[in-house]
């Protein structure tokens, strides 16, 4: 295999190994996740390559082409998968970033998981990669692989990018491995986050943990701010992150997603009103909080359980972590009390489906739904939310949109929410579902033309264009 002039760097790759496909002779299947959704256009247009795990324990495969891009699969054993993807990655820091909704569990032995698997992660990325290739890694699995890389490849451009909220700088205190993070994150030449928010926090934890050189900018730009690590400037930006608008848009106008949004609609009775949800089952997304807000407006009548009709997808997610074992326990104990209060024989109130979708009938149902409902506790961006809007090619249909998703801060004309509050949970349904038509067509124009003009292609030429003018500037180091 040639090496790339730009590589990936990700915990999946963006296709995931199921050895129990096929009749138990193992296929590949898209990996979940808007990480991936976001990535792949991007790199199958610039003919790169993409380190990552075929999702699977045990399995080893040697690099091979798809569709465009350049696989390099990265092999852990059960215990890593244990240790690195389920312990440290999204029992410790997945719930640490997302404001501790559960409580992070600090384990010393998945933290020298997380360092083992990341060093494998920067040496496979230095051997997919061409001198002086951009090389571009991403997420809180492999905080750590910049300052490996590096390491091993002085001669590459490095970017990070992550895909989650970094916390508040009293939440990140709290992780005992706090300052070897951040080091690992300085050995990039340009780190971005989706929020200025972000950025902002790390810039502080910079200074307080490492007693680095700081500067902050409050210009409108995507750069906000430097740090100084001996001779290098690391710049620090936020890029918030988006999809293939003008594909969903167009995709979605195909006849037979149309005539499938129309069938969707008719096999759940017509209803007046279609909620709905689309989720990896995680705590983070708040679909408890949607149902208990429907059952409330059943309960008091506000709602018609003749008229309305809610789907939920929650695709499979981390299933052995325990947090999310739980959750799925609780999702569909609410499920069931919803529709045996108010399901018909035939006719359930609340349409559950625990398995991913594929994208047709995903847009299907965006094109189907009247309202839908994001509202997690937390989220980097959710993508969701910008895939409903470019679906909406005739202008009509709702948002409920999370104060605490990355999205809030660009489509400001969603009917936003905090998740918090049940009451103005259940106000925005009602009103996102009732609002006078004129009105709510131009609150979709408007995040219609957020969403068509900022999308994953600005987002991706956003990062790379500052990636590759990185590295300027002279540090107090460098001039001494
Ligand atoms: O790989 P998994 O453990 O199955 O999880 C799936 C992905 O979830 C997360 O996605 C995030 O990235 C999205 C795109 O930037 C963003 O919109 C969303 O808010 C995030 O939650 C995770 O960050 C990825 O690494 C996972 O692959
Ligand atoms: C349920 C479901 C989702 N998808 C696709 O997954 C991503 C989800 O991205 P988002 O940023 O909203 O959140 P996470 O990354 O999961 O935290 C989005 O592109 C969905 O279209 C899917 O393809 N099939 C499904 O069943």
């Amino acid at each position: 295999m040639t090496a790339a002039d730009l590589v990936v760097v990700a915990n999946r790759l963006p296709v995931d190994y199921d050895p129990s496909a096929d009749d138990g002779r193992g296929g590949w299947r898209r990996s979940p996740g808007g990480l991936v959704t976001a990535l792949e256009p991007v790199l199958r247009a610039a003919d790169g390559a993409w380190v990552g795990w075929p999702g699977a324990p045990d399995v080893a495969f040697d690099p091979f082409t798809e569709d465009g891009i350049t696989l390099h699969p990265v092999s852990l054993t059960e215990g890593e998968v244990a240790g690195y993807y389920e312990g440290f990655s999204n029992a410790t820091l997945w719930p640490l970033y997302h404001d501790a909704i559960v409580a992070p569990a600090y384990d010393r032995t998945w933290w020298r998981t997380y360092v083992a698997v990341n060093r494998r992660f920067a040496e496979a990325a230095a051997d997919a990669a061409a001198p002086g290739a951009t090389v571009w890694v991403h997420d809180y699995q492999l905080q750590l692989v910049p300052k490996m890389l590096r390491d091993l490849r002085p001669d590459l451009k490095i970017g990070f990018f992550l895909h989650i909220p970094f916390p508040p700088t009293e939440l990140f205190l709290q992780l005992p491995w706090r300052t070897a993070v951040v080091e690992g994150l300085l050995g990039a030449d340009l780190v971005g986050f989706h929020l200025p928010g972000g950025a902002r926090n790390f810039l502080f934890l910079a200074q307080r943990l490492l007693g680095l050189h700081t500067s902050a900018h409050s210009d409108l730009d995507s750069c906000v701010g430097t740090v100084d690590v001996g001779d290098r400037r690391v710049q620090v930006g936020a890029f918030p992150i988006s999809i293939d608008s003008a594909h969903f848009a167009e995709r979605v106008r195909s006849p037979h997603i149309r005539e499938r949004a129309a069938q969707v609609r008719e096999e759940l009775g017509n209803p007046e009103t279609l909620l709905l949800g689309v989720d990896r089952l995680d705590y983070t997304k708040g679909i408890d909080i949607r149902l208990e807000a429907l059952h409330e407006l059943l309960d008091e009548g506000t709602l018609d359980p003749e008229k309305v009709v809610m789907v939920q997808l929650a695709t499979p997610s981390r299933e052995r972590v325990s947090a999310y074992a739980q959750l799925r326990e609780d999702i569909e104990r609410k499920v069931g009390h919803l529709n045996g209060e108010y399901g018909q024989l035939g006719r359930p109130v609340v349409h559950y489906l625990h398995r991913p979708v594929d994208r047709d009938e995903l847009m299907a149902l965006y094109s189907a739904a009247d309202v839908m409902l994001v509202t997690p506790l937390r989220d980097g961006m959710n993508l969701v939310a910008k895939e409903y809007i470019a679906c909406r090619t005739d202008g009509t249909g709702a948002l409920v949109l999370s104060e605490f998703t990355g999205a809030a801060s660009e489509l400001r004309r969603a009917h936003l929410v905090n998740p918090h509050d049940l009451d103005a949970v259940k106000r925005a349904i009602v009103i996102a579902a009732t609002e006078e038509p004129a009105t709510a067509a131009r609150r979709m124009q408007s995040l219609r033309t957020q969403v068509l003009h900022h999308d994953v292609d600005r987002w991706a030429n956003a990062f790379l264009t500052d990636l590759r003018a990185s590295g300027s500037g002279t540090t107090a180091a460098a001039s001494a």
